[in-house]
């Protein structure tokens, strides 16, 4: 496998190597969006600039359009600076013209360029996409994943310290502990996200250990691991837990596993049940725009979610059984511990269980218990969901997914307040409010007949429909506010606000993954905002281009931008979006795509397109895994070989040098 000389070496010493090993010189521009290569050629110049004909064009304002040359010139790279407004720096100072060492930090503007030599003779699959693209892999994951009953992963790696390191010290070095299906994308100039597919978690865990393993010299690095569909089943669901999960990552114990879904998540500790139980929110904390009940926050400003929450409020001081309904990422879980923290019951246990990531087998001893011996494997007697949480309140969430048998059992326990464990004979009391969640229509479910309509009434004495986040398009302020307040504070930064125009294009955007993902898309803001503002250009491309793709559906030559979303060498031949320029900076926020204010927007990428970009990862993939023979990659797909040619068309998908302009 080819690897990544060692960074003290100087660059003239390696290119000595280069000459005699078949070396590869490469230039790596590290950007908010991803990194882009450009391989170097003795005598030939690549320019950096913003915009075409520069060689490497990295759209950042911070960079000039014409920014800086790079040339290998008699065994050394030499950087020129071409009249940039914002200069070049190499390593702190600011220069004209200088020679640039292997492992030399050059800042154009506010981007960072470095120089890499490597060994081997052929590049190595080494590529680092977008944050966005692997988005796209994560999506065709997931789909996977359901048609086949296989695992895959999302590992979150980062260089740990207060002086984190660039990954430009390590990141390609993480491509070495990697199998040639890993997909390696930019999150910050400190952190990689990897997809792992195909992975059970023990070989998860076994790859990020060695992804961690550290080596003299180099910096600490710690990982998170979240294994799909046992940590999470939608993408922004696994992005926020790998995140956690590396959060909680230390020097002692590098590499953290987000637990299982169907785990119990968690139980509240004990609280003093003497204060009241709605009382309002922190001293100081606006009192329209955010609740606060033990710590937990939930913050909203929209009419329709404050009436909501008026009803939770009321509903929280009864023990009737609520139902909450919504899409993911909507705040379900966020409301039914506000419910819980706002009852009589707040001083006992909330656990919350997700019924869908149980194993069915399992459902019934998870919820109810089970005595010793009641089935192979039951060695100990176990304490159920419901016995556990006594006193307090049980959140069935992903109720929908609940099988038959244990849909009964559970309906059995609603009506006489008793349970009985698997194996027993005896019932117990238990004295439990119950509070389901599901994304699901439940009515229709009965109309089917896979859910039955005597447990809806029992679960739905109130049902509170939390809106998608585009049908309440006046929370994005205030969440995006509160979000960034706590990433703030989570990472000693010094972000303060959101620029005008960044908040325009968040308020547009259609957010298919709700409130979750606009956390996500805050948190990542924050670390890889230069400034004390987030700028358009820190939030991702997926939301930048929401507002300037055209609203008609795509023609199918240029209907999925994979051009980030392959390794480098693959690229669409029409990739529209990719070249389209960065929406300019509005004065005024723009409209939302909404036709009237609180109505729900068309996805910015709708399904007839999300299902072409999944198709076109899917054949991407198998390309790639086939070393780009078609017959070999139709036999994969299970397609007839003339299908896979025209869809190889259709979506202008070939096969490129380097993926830079030259
Ligand atoms: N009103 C809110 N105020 C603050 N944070 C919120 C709010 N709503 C959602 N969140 C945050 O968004 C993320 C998703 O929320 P939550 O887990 O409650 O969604 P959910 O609807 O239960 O999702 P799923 O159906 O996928 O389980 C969490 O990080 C949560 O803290």
């Amino acid at each position: 496998m080819a690897t990544t000389a060692p960074l003290s070496i100087k660059t003239g010493e390696l290119l000595q190597g280069a000459r005699s090993e078949k070396r590869r010189v490469l230039l790596l521009v590290y950007h908010h969006d991803g990194v882009e290569m450009a391989p170097m050629s003795p005598g030939v110049g690549v320019v950096v600039g913003r915009e075409a004909p520069a060689d490497v064009v990295i759209r950042d304002r911070s960079i000039s359009r014409r920014h800086a040359r790079f040339t290998l010139v008699g065994g050394e790279v030499v950087v020129e600076d071409l009249g940039s407004r914002n200069g070049t720096r190499i390593s702190g100072q600011r220069v004209e013209s200088g020679v640039v060492k292997a492992g030399d930090e050059v800042l154009l503007g506010g981007i960072v360029a470095s120089v890499h030599v490597l060994s081997g003779s052929e590049m190595p699959p080494f590529g680092l996409e977008g944050s966005d693209a692997l988005r796209f892999a994560l999506q065709a994951e997931i789909v996977r994943s359901r048609f086949f009953g296989r695992k895959f992963a999302l590992v979150v790696v980062r260089s740990l310290g207060a002086q984190a390191s660039h990954l430009r010290h390590w990141g390609l070095r993480v491509r070495e502990a990697l199998r040639p299906v890993d997909r390696v994308a930019f999150y910050s100039a400190d952190t990689l996200e990897i997809l792992l597919p195909e992975v059970t978690p023990e070989l998860a865990e076994e790859l990020a250990k060695a992804i961690v393993a550290r080596r003299e010299g180099e910096p600490v690095l710690v990982a998170g691991v979240a294994v799909s569909p046992d940590a999470a089943t939608s993408i922004d669901k696994l992005i926020e837990v790998s995140h956690e999960a590396s959060r909680s990552a230390t020097p002692a114990e590098p590499v953290r596993l987000a637990p299982p879904e169907g785990a119990l998540v968690y139980v509240t500790p004990k609280v003093d049940s003497t204060r009241p139980p709605d009382a309002a929110g922190p001293p100081g904390a606006p009192p329209e725009s955010q609740w606060e009940a033990n710590g937990h926050l939930l913050a909203t400003k929209s009419p329709l979610m404050r009436s909501l929450v008026e009803v939770a409020l009321r509903a929280a001081r009864s023990s009737i059984p609520v139902l909450l309904r919504g899409e993911t990422g909507t705040g379900k879980e966020v409301l039914a511990r506000f419910i819980h923290d706002g009852s009589p019951r707040r001083g006992e246990p909330l656990i919350c269980v997700n019924c869908g990531a149980i194993p069915a087998l399992l459902v019934e001893s998870t919820l109810f218990g089970h005595e010793r011996g009641a089935f192979t494997g039951a060695s100990q007697q176990h304490k159920g969901v419901f016995e556990a949480a006594a006193g307090g309140t049980v959140l069935l969430d992903e109720i929908g997914e609940l099988p038959a048998a244990a849909q009964a059992a559970l309906l059995r326990v609603l009506e006489t307040k008793r349970v009985t464990r698997v194996g027993a004979t005896k019932e117990l009391e238990v004295d439990v409010r119950v509070i389901a969640a599901t994304h699901r229509d439940l009515d229709a479910m009965c109309d089917a007949g896979t859910f039955r309509l005597d447990l809806l009434y029992r679960l739905n004495a109130m049902t509170l429909n939390i809106p998608p986040l585009r049908a309440r398009r006046d929370d994005i302020a205030t969440l995006a506010a509160g979000f960034l307040a706590q990433a703030n504070s989570a990472n000693i930064s010094r972000v303060q606000s959101l620029a005008p125009e960044a908040l325009a294009l968040l308020k547009c955007y259609s957010w298919p993954g709700n409130v979750r993902e606009l956390r996500n898309a805050i948190e990542r803001a924050v670390v890889i905002a230069e400034g004390d503002a987030i700028m358009a250009r820190d939030l991702p491309e997926r939301i930048r281009l929401a507002v300037t793709s055209p609203s008609s559906p795509p023609t199918p030559s240029r209907a999925v931008d994979v051009s980030r979303s392959s390794e480098p060498g693959v690229a669409p031949a029409l990739s529209q979006r990719a070249s389209e320029p960065l929406p300019s900076r509005p004065s005024e926020p723009l409209p939302p795509r909404a036709s009237e204010p609180g109505q729900a927007a068309a996805p910015a990428v709708g399904l007839k397109t999300r299902l072409e970009q999944i198709e076109a990862e899917l054949l991407l993939e198998a390309l790639r895994a086939s070393d780009w023979n078609q017959t070999e990659a139709a036999r994969r797909l299970e397609l007839p070989l003339r299908t896979l040619q025209h869809k190889i068309k259709v979506y202008g998908i070939k096969k490129l040098g380097y993926g830079v302009a030259r």
